[in-house]
């Protein structure tokens, strides 16, 4: 057996920390190995640092990752643990997603103080969120209210909303259960009103390419069905060259050999949106992403996407 310590780098929020200790024990489970075979590294990103505008200004998805793949370029780490959601589409050469762990749930709910569902905020309420995709289908749902910019961890933002600074926010639902804090959500958003970001619910892991022991450390806790929904969910935001400023929903259902998936882009002011359902084998789901990221897009028209950008 390999004795060597696997070095696993992760940001040290507590959700990514969760994260960490999450794969930590997966992968003693897996090989029969005790706490002491792996060091958790935390490594800070510019993305926890930049607290004071939203992450589509600051540079986008690549703030919370980029020193956790410098650290695993040198040889300071050997795995590093992801929240698939924040991965941009392309990778630095050298690098891969070598495994995705089971999904949580994919939903995002609504943590509200002046109401506990959106449709029950009174005219004009202020909802924080920092991502676009909630931003617009916030104001998809409910033009009146005030949607404001919400930056920080979970912990901050809850902290806001004691605070006062908003009447309510939205988080995932994945993430408040691996903090073990799903209680605060007072409504979970059903899917069709409220799709989730492409990757939401997915931890990754990306390793160095080449690196067989790293490889086969993580192929034993690697979950089909969740690489098979990430390949195609992943491959429509790359067709869409999705950032930060583009809100983009999308969700890859496995069931055995098939696959089901539902893209939804919208205007950030949520008025004007496109959909589009795909069905086919999941063995073909990188196909069936980018397929529908090019049909959508296509059906789109470029104005859709000049008029605000
Ligand atoms: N950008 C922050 C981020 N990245 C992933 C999650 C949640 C966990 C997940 O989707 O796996 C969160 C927090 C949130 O959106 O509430």
């Amino acid at each position: 057996m390999d004795t060597r310590l696997l070095r696993i780098g992760t940001r040290g929020s507590p959700l990514a920390l969760a994260q960490a200790s999450e794969t930590r024990a997966r992968l003693m489970v897996a090989h029969d190995l005790p706490e002491e075979a792996f060091a958790i590294e935390v490594i800070s990103t510019s993305g926890d640092r930049i607290q004071d505008r939203p992450l589509s200004e600051a540079g986008g998805k690549g703030l919370f990752t980029k020193e956790l793949e410098e650290a695993l370029l040198d040889g300071r780490i050997d795995i590093a643990v992801h929240s698939s959601k924040d991965m941009p589409t392309t990778l630095p050469d050298g690098l891969e997603l070598s495994a995705f762990l089971p999904r949580e749930d994919v939903r995002d709910v609504f943590v509200g103080r002046a109401a506990k569902r959106i449709a029950d905020l009174p005219q004009g309420a202020t909802v924080g969120s920092s991502s676009l995709r909630r931003q617009a289908l916030i104001r998809r749902m409910r033009p009146d209210l005030n949607v404001i910019t919400f930056r920080g961890n979970v912990q901050t933002r809850l902290r806001k909303l004691e605070e006062g600074v908003a009447d309510g926010t939205m988080l995932a639902l994945a993430g408040l259960k691996r903090l073990g804090m799903d209680h605060v959500a007072t409504e979970i958003m059903p899917e069709a009103q409220f799709p989730p970001a492409p990757g939401q619910g997915a931890i990754c892991i990306e390793s160095r390419v080449g690196d067989e022991r790293a490889t086969a450390m993580v192929a034993a806790i690697h979950d089909r069905d969740t690489g098979l929904a990430l390949a195609c969910e992943r491959a429509f935001l790359a067709a869409l060259d999705g950032s930060c400023r583009t809100p983009i929903a999308g969700h890859a259902r496995i069931d055995g050999d098939a696959l089901r998936f539902s893209g939804l882009i919208l205007t950030p002011d949520g008025k004007r949106s496109h959909s589009i359902e795909r069905v086919g084998r999941a063995d073909e789901a990188a196909t069936i992403g980018r397929e529908a990221g090019d049909a959508i897009r296509a059906e789109a028209g470029d104005g859709f996407f000049e008029s605000w950008v």
